[in-house]
């Protein structure tokens, strides 16, 4: 088995943040970015977190909201690290960094390194995050950064393998592969998609 750091995301309910951890994702994620189907509130972030072990990473999930907010949530629900799908620049990532959290920088630009902007893993994602639409990640024109990122975008059990296989992912990230309908998990996929992963 790979080590390949697996994280699984848009989790809203007690089992299948059980799932995820018995299956040996290495992080689980809650967007409290608005307007997806897998948002969820500070209170019921903070009641799934409880749960995890201290091993497995607790990610809040954002996109583009101001940085009080960002503090908000992620001091209400207790998560350990922030994702941040906007356009943040790296003042933004040193305000969070001086608070302790471990920082992860959603883009899909194309980046040389991880930690241009401070940021502990960098995630490689498909334009339009949490669509389950993949992207060219296969092209030649891809080029992988250095250092710790994860791979996400249109994952799934049937695909995952050969993703990281082809681009040298340090990890990966997942959300609509694992659903049975959208915003909806299915703990079947959760275990098929890690034990892929790891083959
Ligand atoms: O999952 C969401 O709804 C979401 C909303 C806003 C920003 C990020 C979001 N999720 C991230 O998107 C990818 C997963 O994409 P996919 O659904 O597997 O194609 C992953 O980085 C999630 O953390």
């Amino acid at each position: 088995m790979s080590d390949l750091f697996v994280k699984i995301c848009g989790l809203k309910t007690a089992h299948d943040v059980d799932v995820a951890v018995e299956a040996g994702a290495d992080a689980v994620g809650f967007v409290f970015a608005p307007g997806s189907p897998r948002t969820v509130d500070a209170v019921t972030a903070r009641e799934l977190a409880a749960r995890v072990p201290a091993g497995v990473l607790t990610v809040g999930v954002f996109r583009g909201q101001p940085l009080d907010e960002v503090r908000q949530l992620t001091e209400e629900s207790g998560v350990r690290a922030v994702q941040l799908h906007g356009d943040e620049g790296p003042e933004y990532y040193e305000a969070l960094r001086a608070e302790g959290r471990t920082l992860l920088r959603a883009t899909a630009e194309r980046v040389e390194r991880c930690g241009e902007y401070g940021e502990d893993l960098l995630l490689i994602d498909a334009p339009d995050p949490g669509s389950g639409k993949p992207w060219n990640w296969g092209s030649e024109e891809f080029s992988a950064p250095e250092g710790r990122w994860l791979l996400a975008g249109g994952l799934n059990p049937g695909n995952v393998r050969e993703a990281v296989q082809t681009t040298g992912a340090w990890g990966v990230d997942v959300s609509s592969g694992v659903e049975r309908e959208r915003g909806v998990k299915s703990p079947d996929l959760i275990r098929a998609f890690i034990e892929a992963a790891r083959r």
